[in-house]
């Protein structure tokens, strides 16, 4: 077992009624790592991820993270081991301010607000201070989330997930929806965020994932089929031919 690595999925299966979702999956993610996977429609990119937060359960192999075997987890626990995932869609709370969003979110918060001893710690105020620079939302952080566009409300969840502090930060196709400004904000955002943890992206859009421009793996069928730099993996013959047949 090489230690370098934050993840390591070994021989990983997933079948629903006889049909392998995920067939024989080995992927294997560093500390600091940026990753992308993407994958024509029905790849198992999705339930890839389901299968590392414990949303979706394995039939086969292992999924090892900080050398723990997160495959019998629990999903809170595989939270608490340092997980984070984000949906498509964004989740936030309308009615609350960024501020309120992101206060929420921070590791307790919901079992120490309803205590009569919620502190509002300076150490909080300039974590989410810090986060709120990190997510682009410094001057939003008094409105109500809802009057965020569709771009912000991404920036926050994720803000809503970095205050968690996980090693291992999962999105799912984070800039749909998203103007040309703001795919390029994210680009650089997942960039920043890999400076001090691990990041899965699925993606679709190919001028994103050049521009995030790092490792690629490319899922076809529930099997890796390439793996590498975009350029390499964008020239791929095997990788073309799934493409242009979808
Ligand atoms: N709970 C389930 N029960 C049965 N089949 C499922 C289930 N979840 C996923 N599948 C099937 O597994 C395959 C992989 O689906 P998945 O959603 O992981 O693909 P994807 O690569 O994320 O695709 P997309 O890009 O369309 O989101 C598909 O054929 C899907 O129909």
């Amino acid at each position: 077992m090489n230690n370098a690595m934050l993840l390591e999925i070994e021989d990983l299966e997933v079948s629903f009624d006889g049909f392998k979702a995920i067939d024989g999956l080995n992927f294997y993610v560093e500390r600091h790592e940026l990753r992308v996977v993407i994958g024509p429609n029905g790849a198992g990119k999705t339930t890839l991820l389901d299968l590392i937060c414990g949303k979706t359960r394995a039939t086969g192999g292992r999924i090892t993270f900080n050398n723990r075997e997160l495959t019998r987890l629990a999903e809170h626990r595989i939270v608490q081991a340092g997980v984070g995932r984000k949906f498509q869609t964004p989740s936030v709370y309308e009615n609350l301010t960024v501020y309120q969003n992101l206060e929420l979110s921070s590791p307790g918060a919901r079992s120490v607000l309803s205590s009569l001893f919620f502190r509002r710690t300076p150490e909080l105020r300039s974590r989410i201070d810090e986060i709120a620079r990190t997510i682009y939302l410094s001057d939003q952080l008094t409105i109500s989330a809802g009057l965020l566009s569709h771009g912000q409300k991404q920036w926050l969840e994720i803000g809503m997930l970095l205050i968690q502090d996980p090693q291992l930060l999962m999105l799912d196709e984070p800039v749909a929806g998203m103007s040309v400004p703001e795919r390029e904000a994210t680009a650089a955002l997942l960039n920043r965020i890999r400076e001090n943890r691990a990041v899965i992206v699925i993606e679709h859009d190919m001028d994103f994932v050049k521009e995030i421009g790092r490792k690629v793996t490319v899922l076809h069928q529930g099997r890796i089929i390439a793996e590498g730099p975009v350029e390499k993996v964008a020239a791929d013959e095997r990788v073309i031919e799934v493409y242009l047949g979808h």
